[in-house]
């Protein structure tokens, strides 16, 4: 289900509100905060916000565990470029993506043909505390769900980094991401001042 941010209270980056030509696309791990920033930056620039495990939960009316555990992670991938893809013809809006979203080729050429991308960056020691407040991640249930994040740390952040914008999380409060987010936006062609 798509929801559209409520009138944000004023905001000193609210004139940006309507400037974002195409849609912005978080991606980065599990746990990188896409969904938490996403819903920030949305509400700063008055845009609707869209999640893709959201809508892919709300459309099959399953868990993304159940739909791992009932179909697989392949027929989920392919849902899921396929939401990814339709979410890009709805005008200018905030897309947090699912982990995984980016990897895949033909999603990562349509991304770059028609949206901002942006690549929310952390550390593992980040990640794995905030993952591990929400421990139901399909791809963490093994033994060692730390070296499962580290090794997938090691083959998608090279593939992360072809996002257009880069931010670091670190530990800052989700309102300073979005803020870094936004004057790094401020400075795209497709964002007009
Ligand atoms: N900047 C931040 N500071 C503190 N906590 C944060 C920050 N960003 C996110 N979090 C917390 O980290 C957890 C994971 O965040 P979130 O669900 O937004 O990540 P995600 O990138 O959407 O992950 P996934 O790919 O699994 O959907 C949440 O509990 C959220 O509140
Ligand atoms: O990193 C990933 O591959 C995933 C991240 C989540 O957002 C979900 O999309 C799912 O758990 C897979
Ligand atoms: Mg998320």
């Amino acid at each position: 289900m798509i929801e559209t941010a409520r009138a944000a209270a004023p905001l000193p980056h609210r004139q940006a509100s309507g400037a974002v030509q195409r849609p912005v696309v978080l991606v980065g791990l599990m746990g990188a905060g896409k969904t938490t920033v996403g819903r920030k930056l949305a509400q700063m620039l008055d845009l609707p916000f869209v999640d893709t495990d959201q809508e892919i939960e709300d459309a099959s009316r399953m868990t993304i565990s159940e739909l791992f555990a009932t179909y697989g992670e392949a027929e989920f991938r392919a849902l899921e470029a396929r939401v990814v893809a339709r979410l890009l013809d709805d005008g200018p809006r905030i897309v947090a993506t699912g982990g995984g979203a980016y990897m895949n080729e033909g999603t990562r050429r349509l991304l770059a043909e028609r949206s901002i991308t942006v690549w929310l960056k952390a550390e593992l020691d980040v990640l794995m505390d905030r993952v591990m407040k929400k421990p139901t991640r399909p791809l963490l249930q093994t033994p060692d769900p730390r070296a499962t994040l580290k090794a997938l740390m090691d083959v998608r952040y090279p593939v992360y980094a072809l996002a257009d914008l880069h931010v670091p999380t670190r530990n800052v409060k989700r309102e300073a991401v979005a803020r870094e987010i936004l004057d790094q936006l401020e400075r795209h062609p497709h964002f007009k001042a």
